[in-house]
């Protein structure tokens, strides 16, 4: 009767962990991992910003804490993420004037990070997300200081590096809106030149933060069949359903700080309408359906945090919101929506 046991036999059911959890400061929330998940990721102690602030200086504090943490549990551990534009120290990629750094420099501290984090958990994570969001909606290649100095050839380059760090490790290429059609495109391309190249890349991951009406599962499902065409295992690695309305982001700053707008970007501050709460859980499951439908390519599923008052979605892009995207509640209790996945798993 817990989301680990119905899920065995289907996929890794996954939740990403803060260091509280991580530490047992969080006890609820450790134990309610402990019971619930086969896997997880690290929320953000494994990210280059957290993990190594200083160019000779790397705190490893909390992420050993989180492999232990995972290892005591018996738990597939994810790393979290090796080349990532935010969360990104400044040193990285700028000189102390500000200007990039040349292009040698950069494949250098690419390959030291890489290899000092990578070898660290050798034989202890199973995979790496190597670089995560890489590409605009359209499919064409983000802007990031990284492909600034190096163009496309970063993304082989840091594949490359894990690999050579450990070889025994799968490696994942992570996105967001990962149904949308040019996205789609670009990613597909990634991964078929890097097999080409020889290049080892076992996993695409689909994020999944979803809405109440985006993406169209049929969309999401159409991605997610595309990408095992290539040849590689898909995973949804950052699942959460958020029923508050997205702020539009060309709103004016007066407008943005009105009492109204504010009431408006924050329709349950209290508690869900039940009504609503039905809609969330209807929505939610028909994903969960959708991957146990597909549970032959879907290898893993990953929520982005376990109850709702852990997640990101609270505080972006306005502080201080209450949503409900998770699995659990604030009192990290069950929603109905457990019962139902693991109701659906008997079925599948
Ligand atoms: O944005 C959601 C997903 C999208 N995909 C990639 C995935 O990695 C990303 O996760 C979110 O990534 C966000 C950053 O982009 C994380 O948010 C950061 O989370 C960090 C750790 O808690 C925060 O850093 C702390 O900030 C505190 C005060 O501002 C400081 O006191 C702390 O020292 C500092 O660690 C950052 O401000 C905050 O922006 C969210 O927790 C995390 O859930």
């Amino acid at each position: 009767n817990t989301l680990k046991e119905a899920l065995k036999d289907k996929f890794l059911i996954g939740t990403a962990v803060n260091t509280l959890q991580a530490s047992g400061k969080d006890k609820a929330g450790a134990e309610v991992i402990r019971e619930q998940f086969s896997a997880i990721v690290a929320e953000n102690c494994m990210k280059s910003q957290e993990i190594h602030p200083e160019e000779n200086r790397y705190n490893f504090t909390q992420a050993d804490e989180f492999v232990a943490f995972g290892e005591k549990n018996d738990q597939t551990i994810t790393g979290h993420t090796l080349i990532w534009h935010t969360q990104l120290s400044r040193w990285f990629c700028v000189d102390k004037d500000g200007k990039n750094v040349s292009p040698e420099i950069l494949k250098k501290r690419m390959k030291d990070h890489i290899t000092t984090v990578v070898k660290r958990y050798k034989g202890r994570i199973k995979g790496w997300d190597v670089v995560n969001e890489a590409f605009e909606d359209d499919g064409e290649y983000r802007k990031t200081k990284f492909y600034e100095i190096l163009g496309e050839e970063y993304i082989p380059l840091a594949f490359q590096y894990a690999h050579e760090a450990d070889p025994n490790a799968e490696l994942y290429y992570n996105d967001y809106s990962m149904a949308l059609p040019g996205r789609r495109a670009a990613v597909i391309k990634l991964v078929k030149d890097l097999k080409k190249r020889g290049i080892r890349i076992d996993a695409i991951g689909m994020q999944g933060h979803v809405g109440m009406d985006y993406p169209k599962i049929s969309e999401f499902e159409k991605s997610m069949l595309a990408f095992a065409e290539t040849g590689v295992k898909v995973m949804i690695t950052e699942l959460d359903l958020t029923v508050i309305p997205s702020p539009n982001p060309n709103i004016g700053a007066e407008v943005s700080a009105s009492f109204e707008y504010k009431k408006e970007m924050n329709p349950y501050p209290k508690e869900l309408p039940a009504e609503v709460a039905k809609a969330w859980t209807a929505r939610m499951n028909d994903f969960f359906r959708l991957f146990l439908k597909h549970q032959d390519i879907i290898t893993r599923v990953t929520l982005w945090g376990v109850a709702d008052h852990n997640s990101w979605r609270n505080d972006w892009p306005m502080n201080g919101r209450t949503d409900y995207p998770l699995l659990f509640d604030r009192n990290y209790r069950p929603k109905p929506i457990v019962d139902l996945i693991i109701k659906e798993a008997a079925r599948k």
